[in-house]
């Protein structure tokens, strides 16, 4: 169950004539999401994604629909949000900041193949050059900052062994981050949440990444990892599948092409990118928050990642 607030079609009919949909015909409400309310709407002008978000407030929700504006003004395949007749994204509904956007066609891809990463990873290397001149800067909420605060509330939860490894992890990541090689990455908006799930494909055919409410500035790179991490693995044992790997490497670098620092940069922005997830599902685990993560995610599969990562780590690309 992933519908909070709920929404009858009555309410949605003396809503609706601020935007120019036309009058709306039907709602569904959408099982699978976790965090907002999430419903399919059937409008005259055809069927839209309304969302009343649970958590996320009226500052903060620019940033992300107009992002999203951005990118679909820009030829990126994402939802693209509707404005009202006052030009706002995002206006009120039960008492909540809501907003419609298109809709996607299609499904996840939950068992990718080497095509589907070619296509995620062509489709994030244009998002980040299309997002280079978008004009709101806000930083990745879940960032080196938040890992330095957060890590210390959760250690009295783990084992010695992972109380050990996410002090080393965060020092390790702070002192990277103080680097040179670290600092002439390419920063931007990135979308930090791109997996499986929050893509979707008709057939092979991306049709769109959404899910944009972890979005935020940060590393190019960071973002690339965290997909890697997610759509380029067994997701029994974490291993990277390198025919996968390689496929969306290169056709995110035939996009936008890759740096020397982003090379050298690479091992730690994988394991960034393990680490994030881990952190936030221990904390997620131990100190749920109201009406989110109905089952929170399982916490040891971006531990071993992390572990793997550490471990080795392939190149980034070859330089011939
Ligand atoms: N723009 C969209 N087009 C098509 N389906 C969407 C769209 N946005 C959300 N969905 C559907 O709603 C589900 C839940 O959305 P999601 O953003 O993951 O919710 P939450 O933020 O609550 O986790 C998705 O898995 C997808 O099936
Ligand atoms: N992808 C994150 C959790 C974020 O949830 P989402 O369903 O909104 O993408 C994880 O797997 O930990």
């Amino acid at each position: 169950m992933a519908v909070f607030t709920s929404v009858s079609l009555q309410d949605l009919t003396q809503w609706m004539p601020q935007f120019p949909l036309g009058k709306a015909t039907a709602i569904r409400g959408i099982a699978s999401g976790i965090e907002n309310s999430n419903f399919f709407i059937d409008t005259e002008k055809g069927e839209y994604v309304l969302t009343i978000f649970e958590n996320l407030n009226f500052e903060q929700l620019p940033f992300y629909l107009k992002l999203m504006r951005h990118l679909a003004d820009r030829g990126v395949l994402v939802p693209a949000p509707i404005a009202n007749q006052n030009g706002e994204l995002c206006v009120a509904l039960q008492g909540k900041p809501a907003a419609i956007v298109s809709k996607l066609s299609g499904t996840s891809q939950l068992a990718p193949q080497a095509v589907h990463c070619a296509e995620v990873g062509a489709m994030l290397a244009r998002m980040h050059l299309a997002a280079q001149d978008f004009s709101i800067r806000q930083p990745n909420l879940r960032g080196l900052t938040w890992w330095q605060e957060t890590a210390p509330k959760v250690l009295e939860f783990l084992s010695d062994d992972n109380r050990r490894l996410m002090h080393e992890e965060v020092a390790f990541q702070t002192a990277f981050a103080a680097t040179d090689t670290y600092q002439a990455l390419q920063n931007g908006p990135v979308h930090a949440d791109l997996f499986r799930n929050n893509v979707m494909f008709d057939g092979e055919k991306l049709t769109g990444f959404f899910d944009f409410y972890f979005a935020g500035c940060d590393t190019w790179l960071f973002d690339v990892a965290v997909t890697i991490n997610d759509w380029c693995i067994d997701l029994e044992t974490g291993v990277l599948d390198m025919p996968r790997v390689d496929a969306m490497l290169a056709a995110y670098h035939e996009v936008r092409p890759f740096t020397q620092a982003e090379q050298i940069a690479w091992q730690p922005m994988l394991r960034a990118a393990a680490f994030r997830f881990w952190l936030s599902r221990v904390f997620d685990f131990y100190k749920p928050r109201d009406a989110e993560m109905l089952t929170p995610h399982d916490p040891t599969h971006f531990e071993r990642i992390l572990r793997l990562r550490i471990a080795s780590a392939p190149t980034l690309f070859s330089s011939n």
